[in-house]
């Protein structure tokens, strides 16, 4: 597994760290949400700025990550504007999506954020060197809402995403059956085994995918995503407590009493 500091956190070192979503329409949800998530049992924040209504004014977006980076303290902070085709609350151009994203990361108030593959291949920009100039990590990510591709197909995504520059390659996709969420996790094997430079994390969702969220620490994913106790961001997320539980008991060691 490789290794990444953000903040005082370390990724990709033991348990996969635990991340949950600030879903907020308005500046009064957004204040309040954010400091109840700083009190949860979480070590990742990721705001999915895509729910936000004031997400296309600019003035507004740099109050709001002030607003959040108060409320949150220190806890690491992932910034996403999770797009309508792979699963986000609304529309964005392609040109507004890498401007709010630069935007963001000059505000000096966000750790990481969550850049899709498929936008960052549609319209090619500096904004990954943009991230890496301002000591933002960069999260590529492509979500599957419908199926699972085969082994091969995943394997070679989570490599071309390396490729690309991601500091962590995510990928998140729909089970149809269990044999669905078993192939997440070979692919994650393969990677962890073959590849141990690339960071990732590998996600089955849905019911039948909810042992994903659980596993990284024997397959390799970095980080996990979990319900905020009001709200999931996407299906099959765990409430924080049940996640930890489940994840130290597949990290119990063996003759441990
Ligand atoms: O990419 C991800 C993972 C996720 O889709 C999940 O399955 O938990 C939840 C999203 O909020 C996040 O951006």
């Amino acid at each position: 597994m490789s290794e990444l500091k953000v903040r005082n956190l370390e990724l990709g070192k033991g348990k996969p760290k635990v991340c949950v979503p600030l879903v907020a329409k308005n500046f009064e949800e957004l204040f309040s949400e954010a400091i109840r998530l700083s009190k949860l049992d979480c070590d990742v924040i990721e705001w999915r700025a895509d729910y936000f209504m004031y997400v296309h004014d600019a003035r507004f977006m740099k109050k709001a990550a002030y607003f959040v980076r108060y409320a949150i303290d220190d806890k690491p902070l992932i910034f996403t504007y999770r797009t309508l085709q792979e699963g986000g609350g609304q529309h964005i151009e392609l040109d507004e999506y890498v401007e709010l994203n630069r935007m963001m990361m000059d505000t000096g108030l966000i750790d990481m954020v969550d850049l899709e593959f498929e936008m960052m291949l549609e319209k090619p920009s500096d904004v990954m060197v943009h991230a890496k100039e301002r000591n933002v990590k960069v999260l590529l990510s492509k979500h599957n809402n419908h199926f699972t591709p085969d082994v091969h197909n995943m394997y070679e995504l989570i490599k071309d995403m390396y490729q690309l520059g991601g500091d962590i390659c995510k990928v998140a996709v729909m089970p149809n059956d269990l044999q669905d969420m078993l192939n997440v996790l070979e692919v994650s094997n393969k990677i962890q085994i073959e590849h141990s430079e690339i960071s990732f994390v590998m996600i089955s969702m849905g019911e039948l995918g909810q042992l994903s969220r659980m596993t990284g620490e024997l397959f390799g994913s970095s980080l996990t995503y979990a319900s905020n106790g009001k709200y999931l961001s996407a299906p099959g997320q765990l409430p924080i407590p049940i996640l930890r539980e489940g994840m130290n008991l597949i990290g119990y060691k063996r003759g441990s009493r």
